[in-house]
Order: C-alpha cells, then structure tokens, then sequence
C-alpha cells in the first residue's frame, strides 16, 4: 500500500483527491495537512464519518509522524506550494503536485533539492490527458506555424493568471518557435491589458467566469489559414486518474519531474 498525505483537503481539488485516494485499493490515506482545518481527525466531516484519519495543521506535526507517509499530494494555494514541497522533499516525502504558481528560479532549487536527497517527485501543470495532449499537439503545430495565441478558461475562483497549463504551454511551443513580435510592430493599446500577457511575443489571455471549470485553447494562424485546438475540463475528476498514476509511480524515481507526460 502507498501511503499518501493530501495537503490542501479542504479544497475542491484537495476534496476529489481524497475521495480517489480512499476509493483506490493501492493506496491508504495515511494524513491529511490544512493549516486552516477546523478539526483533527477526517472523520469530523459528515462526509468523511468513517475514515479515522489524523487531519495534519502544522509541519512539526507532519514531521513527527513521517515514517508514515510515502507520499505528498499538493493541491494547496500558491503562496505555499514552494514551502510545502521543499519540506516533503526534506523529509523524503515524494510530492506529487498539481498546484501552479511556482517560479522558474523555485523550480530549479526544488530540483536540486530532491537530486541532493533523492526523491522522486512529479509537479503537473495540469492531471488532464486533454490538457497533456493539446500542449503536445499545440507543440507540433508550432513548428509549422509559429504565430500562436493561448486562451485560457477558468471558474472565478481561481488565484493566478495566467493558468500554470497556459504557461507551461507556452514554455513548450517556445522550444520549437523563434521568439519574435506578433501583430502589428506599431499597435497601441488603447485599454491597459487588451492585447493579454506576452511570453516571447506569444499572447495569453485569460478568462474567470463561473460556470467554468477549466479550458484551454491555442490558436495558430497561417497565410489564409488557421488552426485552433482545445481541450476542455467539464469536471475536477478529469485529473483523478492523472493523479492517481502519479501517486503509484513516483516512488520508482528520484528526481523532480516536470510534467505528467514524463510518467505516460
Ligand atoms: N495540476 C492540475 O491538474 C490542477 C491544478 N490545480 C491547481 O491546484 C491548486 C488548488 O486548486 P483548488 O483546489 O481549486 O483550490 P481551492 O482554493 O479550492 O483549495 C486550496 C486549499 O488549500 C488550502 N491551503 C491554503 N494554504 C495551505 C497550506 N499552506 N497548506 C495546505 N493547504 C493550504 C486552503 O484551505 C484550500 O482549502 C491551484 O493552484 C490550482 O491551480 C487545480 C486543478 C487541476
Ligand atoms: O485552478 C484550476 O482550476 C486549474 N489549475 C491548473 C492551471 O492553472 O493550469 C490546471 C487546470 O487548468 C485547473
């Protein structure tokens, strides 16, 4: 049995993770971590009567019980996810993160870390198989079209823009295209904002609307033609069985992987 933490439980994402991990029979939800949990044991919550399981506020508490965890399941905020996974790593807890907002330079050090202490650990941008193919499809595409635009869509309770899907895709398509100004040389915008962010002089723009969950859509123009591609998330359990495969493979690894294709 794999023995997994899910940090950020009393999240939407936290919330379905749980759940998966309960249901699946290769794993055992040894602890979940929320510094903002009203309570110490799951079974507190009506929805999760009988499940004895010690509900975590604090990282002494997590380090004094590690021995019991294989695993650290991240879907926090992102003003704590750079914390969160180093004191995994510290502790050979392997993470397996889904939440976005880590930076670059935090991304390098995180590696480094996990090399030095030899910890697998996988951070996904995004679970969904939709997700991971349109970034590979939108990839391709770009060898042979290289003026491109990111659409991102999310519900309005997201924290960040752009998405950490929309910028990993971007990260991805500037590996094959030349960096380089798209549009007209003189535009002007005439509302702050309207032409979107601008990576490498590819724009993305992003969208909070309820109703929503999550989208992307990338779209390639050519002379006399376009191409668009896009995946849609209608529900959070289209990352349960990403996050899932995660769970059972990363302790056969010991670095930090970026990206769920590095698993498929
Ligand atoms: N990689 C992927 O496939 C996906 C990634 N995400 C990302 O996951 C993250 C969470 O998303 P949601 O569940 O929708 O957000 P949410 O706001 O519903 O949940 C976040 C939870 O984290 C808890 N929290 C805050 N600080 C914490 C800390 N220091 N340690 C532990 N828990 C803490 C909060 O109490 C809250 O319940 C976001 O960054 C989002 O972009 C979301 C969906 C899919
Ligand atoms: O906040 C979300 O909901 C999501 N966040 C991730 C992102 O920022 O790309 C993954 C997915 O888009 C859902």
């Amino acid at each position: 049995m794999i023995k997994v933490l899910v940090a950020g439980f009393d999240g939407s994402m936290g919330n379905k993770t749980t759940n998966m991990v309960i249901e699946n029979d290769k794993f055992e939800l040894a602890g979940v971590f929320s510094p903002f949990a009203g309570k110490d044991n799951l079974r507190e919550y009506t929805e999760f009567q009988d499940q004895n399981v010690p509900v975590y506020k604090t990282y002494e508490e997590v380090a004094a019980q590690k021995n019991d965890f294989d695993v650290w399941v991240d879907f926090t905020v992102p003003s704590a996810v750079y914390q969160n996974v180093k004191f995994a790593i510290e502790n050979k807890i392997s993470p397996v993160v889904g939440t976005t907002g880590l930076t670059d330079e935090q991304l390098v050090e995180l590696k480094a870390l996990a090399k030095e202490n030899e910890v697998g650990g996988l951070i996904a941008p995004n679970f969904g198989i939709s997700a991971v193919l349109l970034m590979q499809f939108a990839k391709k595409a770009a060898e042979f079209m290289p003026d491109v635009e990111i659409i991102e869509l999310h519900h309005d309770n997201k924290l960040d823009a752009p998405s950490g899907t929309a910028v990993q895709t971007a990260k991805m398509i500037s590996e094959v295209r030349t960096a380089h100004h798209q549009g007209n040389p003189n535009e002007k915008e005439t509302m702050l904002g309207a032409r979107g962010a601008d990576f490498e002089g590819m724009k993305i723009h992003s969208v909070r609307l309820p109703g929503y969950v999550a989208h992307e859509q990338v779209i390639f123009g050519s002379l006399g033609e376009s191409l668009t591609i896009r995946q849609d998330s209608f529900d959070r359990s289209s990352f349960m069985t990403g996050v899932a495969l995660a769970v059972e493979k990363i302790g056969n690894y010991n670095e930090l992987l970026v990206g769920l294709e590095n698993l498929l």
